[in-house]
């Protein structure tokens, strides 16, 4: 047990999961990719091996899931043995429709995912639709393996290249380090006009492995949301898409070709879930530690498909390490970290695609902040009892903010005001009601 939020596209993750594994057939070579819905494909293929008796065998993308691999009883081998994969389902962290084109790497193993991936025949991607983007880096940071010797130059050379760069680093503040042993540069972007020229900027820079920009090699994408199923493949002759059934005797969802100004045919996918009659906004999802944040927004992201951000993830590592040693942060330490938050929802306005920020807002003033430069988001208020959120806070697990501080949280709390743009919800409710609810209201609005 994790104390982690239930993944709430857990259900979508493995319809998708399923239907990519059934593409694997006896004597194939299997590239195994890694993270939450490669998960479901490693598990399918180990329930096959077992139950059906199918003949594969796999190597896998990272020591995770090698482990998966052993315990589903999947037969490994190597490239020595097989040079060549026939096939390697992953999942992807961004998914741009019209090409295929994917960030990866938000489980830090994207050098051996994209080593197993170049290496097979077919590349098929496995996701819920909320990956879908208009352009890649909307949603996600762009990951970047760097060589830990002179990783600060490799960071300053990354800036200058536009990038707002993060190392990635573990809660208590180490850095993150991949299988290879290598860091990570998490590499903030905005929409990519031109990933395979930005691809190729960053290979260019001395002392970085390789970075999370897939270009041109999935060969299909497997999604799931509530639409259905849907299949991608995109076809290289006129930069169009098709979306052609695995298997044409099963019911797959196919987004009707509609004509363009040429009179030629062009898929028209949404890019994200639809939710119908919702306007494009600014959410922040605000309330003390334990309130449900990020079970909501993520339920949110997941029916509206905005971009998500979670705030805790935007502090500076002062205030991580103060939190962490049950230190309360005080207005200095919140101001640079709201600031951050304020450019996140700004970028999100700036590009039109609505967006969903956890943040705890505590004090009318630090809403301020948010509403500066005249954005104006709507406050998601989540309140219940201390006794809850005592109660759910010693619960959780990896998670560097400690019970202790919960009594400074609800000191500093202001409640939205009348003259707030805020919904206020309880937090005792079901999370599905909430998220219900909160769709409805935004449907008013
Ligand atoms: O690139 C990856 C790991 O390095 C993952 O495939 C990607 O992060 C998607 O993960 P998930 O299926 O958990 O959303």
């Amino acid at each position: 047990m994790t104390g982690k939020a239930p993944d709430p596209a857990a259900n979508l993750k493995q319809q998708a999961a399923i239907k990519a594994a059934s593409l694997v057939q006896d004597g194939m070579a299997v590239g195994l990719g890694t993270g939450s819905t490669a998960f479901f494909v490693v598990a399918e293929l180990g329930r096959r091996v077992r139950e059906e008796g199918l003949k594969i065998c796999a190597i896998p993308t990272s020591d995770a899931t090698e482990a998966q691999a052993r315990e589903e009883g999947i037969p490994l081998t190597t490239f020595a043995a097989h040079p060549e994969l026939d096939i390697t389902i992953d999942g992807a962290d961004e998914i741009e429709p019209r090409t295929l084109n994917l960030v990866k790497g938000r489980g830090g193993a994207l050098l051996r995912e994209k080593i197993v991936a170049s290496a097979a025949k077919q590349f098929v991607i496995v996701a819920d639709s909320s990956k879908y983007v208009d352009h890649l880096g909307m949603l996600c940071p762009v990951p970047v393996e760097v060589i830990p010797f002179g990783w600060e130059n490799v960071a300053v050379k990354l800036g200058r290249m536009g990038a707002h760069v993060t190392p990635r680093k573990h809660r208590d503040g180490s850095f993150y380090l991949t299988d290879e042993k290598n860091l990570i540069m998490d590499c903030v972007f905005g929409p990519i006009e031109d990933p395979h020229k930005l691809g190729t900027d960053i290979h260019s820079i001395v002392g970085v492995v390789e970075h999370g920009l897939f270009i041109e090699m999935a060969t299909q994408a497997i999604t799931a949301g509530p639409e259905g199923i849907r299949v991608i493949t995109p076809t290289v002759s006129d930069g169009l898409i098709a979306t052609p059934a695995l298997d044409p005797s099963e019911p797959v969802t196919r987004v009707p070709p509609v004509p363009n100004e040429n009179g030629s045919s062009k898929t028209v996918l949404p890019t994200q879930p639809v939710a119908s009659g919702i306007k494009k906004q600014l959410l922040v999802i605000m309330g003390v530690s334990g309130s449900g944040k990020t079970t909501i927004a993520e339920g949110l992201r997941n029916e509206l498909g905005w971009p998500f951000q979670e705030g805790d993830d935007l502090h500076p590592a002062a205030n991580v390490a103060k939190m962490a040693a049950s230190i309360p942060l005080n207005d200095e330490d919140r101001w640079p970290w709201l600031a951050r938050c304020q450019e996140w929802l700004a970028e999100c306005n700036r590009a039109g695609t609505g967006g969903i920020l956890t943040c705890s807002a505590l004090k009318h003033s630090y809403r301020d902040v948010l509403r500066k430069g005249g954005l104006e988001p709507i406050f998601i208020y989540l309140h219940t009892s201390e006794a809850v959120l005592l109660e759910r806070l010693k619960r959780r697990r990896g998670h560097y903010m400690p019970p202790t501080l919960l009594p400074s949280q609800l000191q500093t709390l202001e409640a939205p005001a009348a003259d707030e743009h805020a919904l206020s919800m309880s937090a005792d409710t079901n999370p599905a009601e909430t998220i219900a609810e909160i769709l409805s209201y935004l449907k008013t609005i």
